[in-house]
Formats: C-alpha cells, structure tokens, sequence
C-alpha cells in the first residue's frame, strides 16, 4: 500500500459537457451538492492532498477549499490536459485522478490501484469494469507516478489527445472493481436523474 500521504488526488472537472448541454458540469446540483465536490468528498479520505482542474466558473471550484488548476490552453483538448495541469503542479511522487461525473466511485479506488502499481512495478494503475464478461476500462480512474508529466508533455506536444494512447506508451496495471454500477456517470440530464434516484 502507498502512503495516502504521497498521493495527489486531483478531480478532472474541466470538460465541456456538451451531451449536458454545454453546463459547467462539475458544477451541477446533486443531492444538494455540486457533482465535483462529491468527487472530492470522496477522494478526501484516500488521499493526503487535493486539487481540481476546471477552465469556467474558477471561483465557484476554489470555494470546495482546494487548489484549483485550467488547461494550459483553452481549446478543451480533451481529459488528457486535465491530467497535465494536475501533474504541472503536483508535489507529490504520485497523482490519482477522477471525473467530476462520477459520485459513487469505490471508496477503496485509491488503496487497490496503488496495490497493483508497487504488485506490478507499473507506473500507471487503472481502473477497470466487467460488463457483460468484458473487461472495461476506466481511463479516468488512474494512479500514476508524477515523473510521467515529461511524457505526457511530449505525447501532447505532438499533436495527441487520446488518453488510450498515452498510456499504452507506458506499463499500466489494470485493476478490476466488481462494482460496475460504482462507475456509472453522469453524461447526459437523464442520466444525472438517474444518479438522483439512487443509482
Ligand atoms: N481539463 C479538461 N478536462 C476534460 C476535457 N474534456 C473532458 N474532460 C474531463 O474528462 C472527464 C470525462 O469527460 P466526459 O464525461 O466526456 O465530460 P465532458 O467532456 O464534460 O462532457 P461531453 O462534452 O459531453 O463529453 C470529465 O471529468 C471531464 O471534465 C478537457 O478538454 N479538458
Ligand atoms: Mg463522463
């Protein structure tokens, strides 16, 4: 197990949202709390510090008390630019990420990524579903070393976004979670009611 003490947890709250309409999305009621700040809430506990990554709406993120980082550019390139600005400005030797979307994620995520990463001497650990008898991941859900922001820099600098891509250059963990429904996120307005009814 890696120390919580040694681990970043930063929530990616930076996208467009745009199967939500174009909202701030982070930013959306549920259960009387913007979904970001159950996202951490929720990695609070795991982690020994905080970030998040957003690009509208600044004040009303660093208002959850932690430090809040933009995109370096303002084109909304994808998750992967989330990643960057956490890693720019981690000071610890890991950094764990989450989607803003995404509420009831394992209260174990952390612990059983960081298991497999020192188990498997990998330096990405990622969260994975099975569905259906198939193995799904979940490439938001990633503990990695901090080194890897020199990699990342290049990988994006080229012109890459994708986020599969990038971490195939690296050796990843896959660390399965029984819980499927514990991923269910919040894409679309019916799918954030359903998150409301107790998904
Ligand atoms: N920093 C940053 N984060 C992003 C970007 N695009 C997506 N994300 C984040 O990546 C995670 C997964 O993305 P989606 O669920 O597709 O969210 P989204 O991009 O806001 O929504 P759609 O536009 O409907 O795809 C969420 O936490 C987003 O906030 C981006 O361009 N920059
Ligand atoms: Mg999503």
């Amino acid at each position: 197990m890696i120390d919580p003490e040694l681990i970043t947890g930063l929530v990616l709250a930076g996208g467009r949202g745009s199967r939500m309409g174009g909202v701030d999305k982070g930013l959306q009621n549920h259960q009387g709390i913007p979904l970001a700040l159950h996202a951490l809430l929720r990695l609070q506990p795991q982690v020994g510090h905080l970030m998040l990554n957003a690009n509208r709406n600044l004040g009303a993120y660093e208002a959850f008390g932690a430090p809040v980082w933009p995109d370096a550019t303002a084109d909304f390139p994808g998750p992967l630019a989330g990643v960057l600005a956490g890693l720019e400005h981690c000071e610890t030797p890991y950094l764990v990420t989450v989607p803003c979307d995404t509420p009831n994620f394992p209260a174990d995520l952390v612990e059983r990524l960081g298991t497999a990463l020192q188990a498997e001497d990998a330096e990405i650990a990622m969260a994975a579903t099975l569905e259906d008898g198939t193995l799904r991941t979940q490439p938001v859900f990633c503990l990695m070393h901090a080194h890897l922001m020199e990699s990342l820099v290049a990988f994006m600098q080229a012109g890459e976004r994708k986020i599969d891509r990038w971490t195939a250059r690296h050796r990843v963990a896959v660390v399965t979670f029984d819980d499927a429904s514990a991923f269910f996120n919040a894409n679309t307005v019916a799918e954030l009611q359903q998150l409301q009814h107790g998904r």
